[in-house]
């Protein structure tokens, strides 16, 4: 598999809001968007997806092993979504149904992909929500979003976008909305799901500390450009722009020391 940005840009009412953003996501590699609010991490992921807020339009190109996505019906892009890759957004809450249980939530991708008998894709919920080691996965199915907790509800999205066995993970903040020991654990979750499939990952964060955990490759924004691609390794030693470093000394200030460093 392979994603490959080139030159993307966005405009929403004649504002240029991305303007030539370029990265490559090779097979199981794990890719970190980084910027500050407003860079344009969020809207980029959104492109990738064919999932752009009305009256916005991109520009450049995104392929998708091989594929142009910019431009495609919405058809075809739907049929990628959720199959090809998957997404989790920041708040579950509200990326989740109130009305509806967890379990149908969870196998929803999987009938509309794999049109799979209502009974099956119940004893799939049950097994993926296993997977994501949500509790008593025989009985949470059964339940609403708001009778769980929010790590849970960021399990049960977690669950959703894996069910179909997406080839790439694209993660919008995921655990900005969580308590910072619920936001390890879902850290942690996301990494073995991630190395147990070899599927690759676009982690999106504000966070140095986060992206350092789970991301091998940043990719740092500001202002709709790219001002640094680098192993995160090197962003954490030598971060080249003033925008990295102004992150490190941020990610630092919370008591949080960089591996390698002193
Ligand atoms: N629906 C929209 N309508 C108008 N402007 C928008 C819309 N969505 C985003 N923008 C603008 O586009 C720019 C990039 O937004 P984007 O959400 O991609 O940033 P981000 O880096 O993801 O920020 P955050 O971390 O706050 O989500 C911002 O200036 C934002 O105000």
């Amino acid at each position: 598999m392979s994603l490959q940005v080139r030159d993307l840009t966005i405009e929403i009412a004649g504002r240029r809001v991305v303007d030539g953003i370029s990265f490559e996501v090779a097979g199981s590699q794990r890719m970190g968007l980084i910027g500050e609010s407003g860079s344009g991490k969020s809207l980029t992921a959104l492109a990738v997806l064919g999932l752009l807020p009305d009256g916005a339009t991109a520009g450049g190109s995104i392929r998708w092993n091989d594929r142009e996505l910019i431009g495609l019906p919405d058809r075809e892009l739907a049929d990628i979504r959720g199959d090809e890759i998957g997404i989790v957004f920041q708040e579950p809450r509200t990326a989740l149904n109130p009305i509806r249980t967890v379990g149908r939530q969870i196998a929803e991708a999987v009938r509309i992909h794999e049109h799979v008998s209502r009974r099956a894709a119940r004893e799939r919920a049950v097994a993926e929500a296993a997977r994501v080691h949500l509790p008593d996965p025989e009985r949470i199915v059964d339940r609403y979003p708001h009778q769980l907790s929010g790590g849970q509800r960021q399990r049960v999205a977690i669950a959703m976008a894996l069910a179909c066995r997406p080839r790439l993970l694209i993660a919008d903040e995921p655990t900005t909305a969580l308590d910072v020991t619920i936001q390890a654990e879902i850290l942690e979750l996301l990494q073995s799901l991630v190395d147990d499939d070899g599927m690759s990952l676009v982690f999106i964060t504000h966070d140095l500390a986060v992206l350092s955990k789970i991301a091998d490759h940043g990719v740092v924004l500001e202002h709709g450009h790219v001002v640094e691609s680098a192993p995160v390794r090197r962003l954490l030693t030598e971060p080249a722009s003033p925008v990295t470093q102004g992150s490190l000394r941020d990610a630092t200030a919370t008591l949080w020391k960089p591996e390698g460093r002193s």
